[in-house]
């Protein structure tokens, strides 16, 4: 699966734990290329995600991250920050896989806070942390399935990015 243009690591996680902020770390350290699916959805709708969610609705937010992130993994030769919830197609779960995929894992109580004050579309809720910690306890074990490689995200995003290269070499050198 993985071929010449396939992504050198796939970060996948919930919302806050980092995957577009860190990613982008990790492939300034491997020197490859950056894309994050979010910012692929609004460069080629021409709208940000919040307007998206808006005028289309989830669905709709959903068909279209699911084709861009199928184009990204065929084409995509660096890091890929995938938006959380991309996994939840099964078309793009069954695409993940044989593909180096990384889960950003971390708690509610720090991955919350760390977005509660983001227009993120999901959290325009009465009581948004109660759906940030229901939605990370439904996804769990998503990303835990379709993760090659597991890192705590907690720490420093450049010692997160050490760790996911670290592990990337151990698998790597098995392969
Ligand atoms: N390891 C980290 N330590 C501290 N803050 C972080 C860390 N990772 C991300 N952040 C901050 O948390 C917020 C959300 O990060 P982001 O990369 O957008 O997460 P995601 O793409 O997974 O939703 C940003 O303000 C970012 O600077
Ligand atoms: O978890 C989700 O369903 C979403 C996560 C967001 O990306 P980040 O995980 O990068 O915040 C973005 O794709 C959209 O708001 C929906
Ligand atoms: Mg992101």
């Amino acid at each position: 699966m993985t071929g010449r243009l396939a992504p050198r690591a796939v970060l996948v996680g919930f919302m806050g734990s980092g995957k577009t902020t860190v990613g982008q770390q990790l492939a300034r350290a491997l020197g490859v290329a950056w894309i994050d699916s979010d910012g692929e959805i609004e460069r080629r709708a021409g709208r940000t995600i919040p307007e998206i969610f808006t005028a289309d609705g989830e669905p709709a937010f959903r068909e279209f991250e699911e084709q861009v992130v199928a184009d990204l993994l065929a084409e995509h030769p660096g890091v890929l920050s995938l938006g959380g919830g991309a996994v939840l197609s099964t078309r793009t779960r069954e695409r993940l896989a044989g593909h180096p995929v990384i889960y950003l894992k971390m708690s509610a109580e720090q991955g919350y806070s760390r977005v509660s004050n983001s227009d993120r579309p999901l959290l325009q809720a009465e009581d948004p942390s109660a759906v940030y910690r229901d939605l990370l306890a439904e996804r769990d074990p998503i990303y835990q399935a379709v993760a090659t490689i597991v890192v705590d995200a907690h720490p420093h995003q450049r010692r997160v990015a050490d760790d996911i290269i670290a592990a990337l070499r151990t698998q790597e050198a098995t392969q």
